[in-house]
C-alpha cells in the first residue's frame, strides 16, 4: 500500500525504522537532529496539554527513547520548567549518550534510578523509558516504578509509545505506563490503535518532525485508520426492492434476543426488507416488538430453502446454537450461494467444520471465536491481532472483522483497516449481534464485503460513542445504539 495520507496510514515498527533511515540517508537529516526535533515537539505538546506545568519528572531508558527524554529535559530547563531526570540503566548508542551529556552540560543532574529514590512531586511525568525498541515485558524494578508513577495520580506524557506497550502489535506483555497523552514521532505505529494498547495510550498526537510529505510518498504502510463515512443519499425514486433483503437466520430455543437485535439492526442499517428465519416460539414476540420484521417459522432446511429466493444477503449465527437445528440451517445457508455475514455460532460451526465459500463473506469473530477458528488460544490472538486477522481472512477467503477495542478488518489479500472508535460501554451482550445486522444491511444495499465490513464497524462503534456521550458508558445497552446508528448512517452526528 502506498501512503499519501500518512496520518491515516499505520506502520509496523520495521516500516517506521525504514522511514527513519530514509530521513537520515536520503534527506540527510542526522539521527541526532531527529532526536532534537522529537524533544522539541514533545515540549510543545507538553505545554499545549498542561500549560500550567512548572515541574516535571522525566524517566529515561537506555535507548533512543531515553535520548528523547534527556533532550526534553534540557529544553524544559531552558524554558524555565523544573525538570528532574532519572536514568534507568546506562545509555546505549551514540545519540542517547550525547543527549544525556547535553542535558548535563546545560546544568542538569541525572539521578540514577533505584527503588530507594523518592518520586518528586510534579505536575507531569514524562515516560521516556522504552519506545519502539521494547523487546519484552518490563523488568520488575521498572514495573515497580510504573506503579509508583501511577500512584501519584499526576498525568503522564509518553514519548513515542507508552513503555510496556508493544508498538508493533498493541500487545502489553506485562506492566505498562498508562498515559494521558502519547506524542508519537514521524509515523503512527499500528500497535497504538488496537488490542490492549488503547487502555494505555490516551490521546495519540502525531508529530511529523518537519519532514516533507515526500518521505511518506511511496513508503510502505501496513494498515489504514478508518475515516468517518456514510452512504450517499438514496435516489428519490428508490423503492424497497432496491435496498436489498436481509434474511437473518438464528434464534434457537431460548435465544430470541440475539436474532431480534441482529434483524432490528438490519432494519436500522437501511435494508429494504428484513426477514427472520427462526423457531416458531419466537414469532409472536418478534412481530409484536418489531412489526416491520417478517418472521418465519423455520423448523428445518426445507422451510429455509423456501425463503432463500427472495433474500439478497444472509446473516447467519446470532442465537443459532450448535445443535442439529442450527447445524442444518447453517449448511443450507452456506450452500445457498448468497452473500453471507457469519457471526457467533455461525463461526463456531465453521471452526468445527471448516469449509470454503462460493460468494462474498464477512466474518465477525470476537477473539474467542477467532481463537476457535485458528485452533489456538485467545492469548495467541492478543499477541498479534494483525497477524491473526490476516491469517483468518486468508485461510477462509473472507473479509474478517476481529472485534474488540480497536476492531480490525482484513481481506484475503492482506489489506487491513483499523477502527479508532468504540468504548468499553460496548462490552455488553448483544453488541456483536447488532454489528452482524448492520453489515448485512450494508451488503444488501450494494456494498461489497470490504465496504460493508469497514463501514459497518465504523458506524457501529461511532454509534456506541454517540450513545455513551449522552448517557455514559456504564449501563449502555445494545438497543441504545439503534437511534444514533440511524443518524450516523444519514450523515448526521448531532
Ligand atoms: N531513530 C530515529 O530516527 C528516531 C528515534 N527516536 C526515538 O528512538 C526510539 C527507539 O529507540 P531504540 O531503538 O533505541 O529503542 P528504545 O529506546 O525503545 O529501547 C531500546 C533499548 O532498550 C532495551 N530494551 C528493550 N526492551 C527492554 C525491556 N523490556 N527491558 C529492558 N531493556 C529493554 C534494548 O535492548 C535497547 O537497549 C523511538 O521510540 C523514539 O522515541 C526519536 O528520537 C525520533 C527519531
Ligand atoms: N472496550 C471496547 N472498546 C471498543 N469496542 C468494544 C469494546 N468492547 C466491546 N466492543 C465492541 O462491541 C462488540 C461486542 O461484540 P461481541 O463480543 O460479539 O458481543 P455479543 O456476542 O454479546 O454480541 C464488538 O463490535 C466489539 O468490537
Ligand atoms: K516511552
Amino acid at each position: 500500500m502506498t501512503a499519501h495520507d500518512h496520518r491515516h496510514s499505520l506502520y509496523t515498527v520495521d516500516q517506521v525504522r525504514a522511514l527513519d533511515r530514509r530521513a537520515i540517508d536520503e534527506l540527510g537529516i542526522p539521527a541526532y537532529e531527529l532526536m532534537q526535533r522529537a524533544a522539541a515537539a514533545a515540549l510543545v505538546c507538553l505545554r499545549q496539554h498542561w500549560p500550567q506545568a512548572r515541574r516535571i519528572a522525566v524517566y529515561c531508558g537506555p535507548g533512543n527513547n531515553g535520548g528523547d527524554g534527556f533532550l526534553l529535559g534540557a529544553l524544559a530547563r531552558e524554558a524555565g520548567i523544573h525538570a528532574e531526570v532519572f536514568a534507568l540503566g546506562e545509555s546505549r548508542g551514540d545519540d542517547a549518550i550525547r543527549a544525556r551529556r547535553e542535558f548535563e552540560h546545560g546544568g542538569g543532574t541525572v539521578v540514577a534510578w533505584n527503588e530507594a529514590v523518592a518520586l518528586p512531586p510534579v505536575d507531569v511525568h514524562v515516560d521516556a523509558l522504552y519506545g519502539t525498541g521494547l523487546q519484552r515485558a518490563l523488568a520488575p524494578e521498572v514495573a515497580a516504578l510504573v506503579g509508583r508513577v501511577h500512584a501519584t495520580g499526576a498525568p503522564v506524557l509518553a514519548l513515542d509509545v507508552p513503555s510496556g506497550v508493544n508498538a508493533n502489535t498493541g500487545d502489553v506483555p506485562g506492566e505498562a505506563v498508562q498515559v494521558q497523552v502519547t506524542v508519537t514521532f514521524i509515523a503512527p505505529k499500528r500497535g497504538l490503535y488496537t488490542g490492549l494498547a488503547p487502555g494505555y495510550v490516551g490521546t495519540v498526537q502525531l508529530e511529523s518532525l518537519g519532514l516533507p510529505e515526500t518521505l511518506w510518498q511511496g513508503a510502505r504502510a501496513d494498515a489504514e485508520l478508518m475515516r468517518p463515512q456514510t452512504l450517499p443519499p438514496r435516489p428519490r425514486q428508490s423503492h424497497k426492492g432496491n435496498n436489498g433483503h436481509v434474511l437473518a437466520i438464528g434464534g434457537d430455543h431460548g435465544t430470541a434476543g440475539a436474532i431480534r437485535l441482529c434483524s432490528e439492526a438490519a432494519l436500522r442499517g437501511g435494508a429494504g426488507l428484513v426477514s427472520v428465519a427462526t423457531r416458531a416460539e419466537h414469532l409472536i414476540a418478534l412481530n409484536s416488538a418489531r412489526p416491520e420484521l417478517m418472521a418465519h417459522e423455520v423448523n428445518g432446511p426445507q422451510a429455509l430453502e423456501a425463503l432463500l429466493p427472495r433474500a439478497t444477503v444472509l446473516a447467519v449465527g446470532p442465537g443459532l446454537g450448535q445443535g442439529a437445528w442450527g447445524h442444518a440451517l447453517w449448511l443450507t445457508a452456506l450452500d445457498a450461494q448468497l452473500p453471507l455475514v457469519l457471526d457467533a455460532d455461525g463461526l463456531n460451526l465453521l471452526a468445527r467444520e471448516p469449509r470454503g465459500f462460493s460468494g462474498p463473506v464477512v466474518m465477525t469473530p470476537h477473539p474467542g471465536e477467532a481463537a476457535r477458528l485458528l485452533g489456538c488460544d485467545t492469548r495467541t490472538i492478543a499477541i498479534d491481532r494483525y497477524a491473526a486477522v490476516r491469517e483468518l481472512a486468508k485461510r477462509y477467503g473472507a473479509v474478517v472483522v476481529l472485534k474488540g477495542a480497536g476492531s480490525l478488518v482484513a481481506d484475503p489479500q492482506g489489506r487491513v483497516a483499523v477502527c479508532r472508535w468504540g468504548n468499553p460501554g460496548m462490552a455488553t451482550g448483544g453488541m456483536g449481534d447488532l454489528l452482524t445486522g448492520i453489515v448485512a444491511a450494508l451488503m444488501a444495499q450494494g456494498c461489497d464485503a470490504w465496504q460493508a465490513a469497514t463501514l459497518g464497524v465504523s458506524l457501529h462503534a461511532r454509534a456506541g460513542d454517540l450513545a455513551a456521550k449522552h448517557g455514559g458508558e456504564r449501563g449502555l445497552i445494545a438497543t441504545d445504539l439503534l437511534e444514533p446508528l440511524r443518524l450516523l448512517l444519514n450523515g448526521r452526528d448531532a
